[in-house]
C-alpha cells in the first residue's frame, strides 16, 4: 500500500518510527511533514494528508500530534476521512474492522516505539469486516451528504 503520514511539530521522532515500520512492512510512505521541531498547525497537515487519502493518490494515511485529537478532528473535516484516535492495539483492530478507518491517529507526546509499532501493524494488517458495519459505516458518509460536509 502506499501510505501518507503526518505530523504537528510534537510527534516528529513517532513520524520517524511510523515511516520504518510501515515500509519495513513492505508499503511505500509519502511524507506530508512536518519536518522539524518548529511549532506548526496540525490542520494544515490534516488536510493535505486527509486530502491524499480521499482523492486516491494513497491508501491510507497516519497522523500524529501531541494527543492525535487535533488531528483526527481535522482530517474528519475532509469528506471522506474517517480518522481515529487510537491509544492501544485494541482501538486500533476495533477501528478496522467496524470503522473502516482510513486515517490513523496516534499520540506524539510519550509513546514509544514498542507500543507505535503493535498500534500501527494491527492496524495496517486487519480488513474491515463489513456487514453490520458497513450499514453504520454508510449512515456515516450520509451524513457527510445532508450535512454539506
Ligand atoms: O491538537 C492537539 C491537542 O489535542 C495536539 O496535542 C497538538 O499537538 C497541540 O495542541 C500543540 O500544542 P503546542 O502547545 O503548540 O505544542
Amino acid at each position: 500500500m502506499k501510505i501518507s503520514v503526518g505530523t504537528d511539530h510534537r510527534g516528529l521522532e513517532q513520524k520517524r518510527m511510523v515511516s520504518r515500520i510501515a515500509e519495513s512492512l513492505g508499503h511505500e510512505v509519502v511524507d506530508h511533514g512536518t519536518n522539524s521541531t518548529e511549532s506548526c498547525d496540525y490542520p494544515d497537515i490534516a488536510k493535505a494528508l486527509g486530502q491524499s487519502v480521499v482523492s486516491g493518490n494513497t491508501d491510507c494515511g497516519i497522523l500524529i500530534c501531541g494527543t492525535g485529537i487535533g488531528m483526527s478532528i481535522a482530517a474528519n473535516k475532509v469528506k471522506g476521512v474517517r480518522a481515529a484516535v487510537c491509544n492501544n492495539v485494541a482501538q486500533s483492530r476495533l477501528s478496522r474492522q467496524h470503522n473502516d478507518a482510513n486515517v490513523l491517529c496516534i499520540p506524539g507526546d510519550s509513546f514509544e516505539e514498542s507500543a507505535v509499532k503493535e498500534l500501527v501493524s494491527v492496524w495496517l494488517e486487519t480488513e474491515f469486516e463489513g456487514g453490520r458495519h458497513a450499514r453504520r459505516v454508510d449512515k456515516v458518509k450520509q451524513m457527510e451528504e445532508d450535512f454539506g460536509k
